[in-house]
């Protein structure tokens, strides 16, 4: 017998204002709860406030929102320590440094290391080395270790964001559109990983997606936005309804079923 999981376990945020200049982009919302062990998605058009929400969880922009994960309130922390345990990885990657791919990612363990207090004995370098070569095996990019990181492709960058994110070890993972820059192939192969990874280490993932096609089939909760306001939350195929289509993304589209029972999007037109 499974036992229910414990109402603090998760990551949720309440109250999330957030302004930009005079201008509210969103407006009291609410998020979560995302459970330990599920891969989650937020889901919205252009603008309407999924990467903001991200870097309000996160901390990285002003908002009165009280975060909180696993029973512990990330908004009162320091931003190193909310950063150890809930990592988000944006959109736009910074621009990269002419260091090897290896390096990067065991320049990146050590400082969360170092937040949570583990001296360099504590994580010698074999190891340090050993965990990057891993992260990178996992993603499929071994031989990408020596190569420098300003000399990757758009889709190798991202898949070395996403190993380093993961070798951090956090206990939740906010990705903004970590598929974007990835071929069907990839996309797919990161969506498993993220699944099997979530699952393994009781990992909240939340991702920004716009393919709804992959929300339906390889997420587990879903949290839409329209216009700053949260609009449906819950099981996938519950919340991607033909009249949620219509009034949020402004589509009329049907969501069908597959003879491997696989579901998916089929768009008539605009509304
Ligand atoms: N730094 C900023 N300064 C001012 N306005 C901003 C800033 N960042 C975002 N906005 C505005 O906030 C609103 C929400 O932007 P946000 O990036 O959160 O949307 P999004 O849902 O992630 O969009 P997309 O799917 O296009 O990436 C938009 O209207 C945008 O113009």
């Amino acid at each position: 017998m499974t036992s229910a999981p414990s109402p603090q376990a998760g990551l949720s945020a309440t109250h999330v204002t957030v302004q930009y200049g005079r201008r509210i982009v969103l407006q009291d919302v609410t998020a979560g709860p995302f459970r330990p062990g599920s891969v989650c998605a937020l889901l919205g058009p252009n603008g309407s406030g999924k990467s903001t929400l991200m870097r309000a969880m996160a901390g990285l922009v002003p908002s009165p929102a009280c975060v909180m994960l696993n029973g512990a309130e990330l908004s009162r922390m320091s931003l190193t320590d909310r950063t150890g345990r809930c990592l988000y990885l944006p959109q736009a990657l910074p621009a990269a440094v002419h260091l090897p791919v290896l390096e990067a990612l065991i320049a990146a363990r050590k400082t969360i290391d170092r937040a949570r207090v583990l001296s360099a004995s504590d994580a010698p370098e074999e190891d340090a080395i050993q965990s990057a070569l891993e992260s990178l095996t996992l993603f499929g990019i071994p031989q990408l270790a020596m190569q420098a990181m300003d000399e990757l492709s758009g889709g190798q960058r991202q898949l070395v964001g996403l190993a380093q994110a993961l070798s951090r070890k956090p206990d939740a993972l906010l990705l903004d559109e970590p598929l974007s820059a990835l071929d069907l192939h990839h996309q797919f192969a990161v969506m498993d990983i993220l699944r099997r990874e979530s699952t393994a280490h009781q990992l909240v993932t939340v991702l920004v997606l716009h393919d709804l096609n992959i929300a339906l089939n390889m997420t587990d909760f879903v949290t839409v936005l329209h216009d700053g306001q949260m609009v449906a939350s819950g099981p996938p195929a519950a919340v991607l309804t033909p009249d949620l289509l219509r009034e949020v993304y402004r589509v009329h589209a049907r969501v069908e079923e597959g003879a491997d029972g696989r579901k998916f999007v089929s768009v008539d037109g605009i509304a």
